[in-house]
């Protein structure tokens, strides 16, 4: 399973499974730091270094965003059904998945930055909206949309 450092990333450590769940795979979890602030600091610092700021307007980054999800789609092109944890991925391609969706995350949060939208927070926002159209009770293993439901 990831055992959590002192520094908050997390490394690979065998065990047995626990806590009643034999037979299925551990959870995947992620490290703790960096945070979305902390990220989106870290861009901003990058982007003033190299007076970079004039490109970046909302409707650039929202360009740049999508540029990096279809490089993202790319790496899943051609290859059929992919399993959870890509088991047969190379160490090389799960490294460039990883960077392509670094890139995804640091335009998306600039994005929200220079919109002005606190996005740990909208999120809460949201899933607190996702749980209210969506009641387990009612959809639980039904991929339906809400519209869909009729009553
Ligand atoms: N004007 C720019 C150019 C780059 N970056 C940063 C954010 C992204 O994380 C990464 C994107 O770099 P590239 O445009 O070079 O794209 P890739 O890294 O995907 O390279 P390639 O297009 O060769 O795959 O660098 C940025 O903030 N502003």
């Amino acid at each position: 399973y990831l055992k959590s450092k002192e520094n908050g990333t997390n490394t690979r450590v065998k065990s047995k499974p626990q806590n009643g769940r034999a037979g299925r795979p551990e959870k995947f979890t992620f490290s703790s730091k960096p945070n979305l602030e902390n990220i989106r600091r870290m861009q901003a610092e990058f982007t003033d270094e190299r007076d970079w700021n004039q490109f970046h307007q909302p409707r650039n980054l929202l360009l740049a965003l999508v540029g990096e999800v279809g490089e993202l789609a790319e790496l899943f092109q051609w290859r059929g059904g992919v399993a959870e944890g890509l088991p047969d991925w190379t160490e090389s391609e799960r490294e460039n998945l990883a960077h392509e969706l670094s890139d995804v995350l640091i335009y998306l949060l600039e994005l929200a930055e220079k919109c002005h939208v606190d996005l740990p927070q909208a999120v809460l926002r949201k899933m607190v909206q996702n749980r209210r159209k969506y009641p387990a009770s009612k959809v639980h293993g039904s991929a339906k949309k809400y519209t869909e439901y009729t009553d």
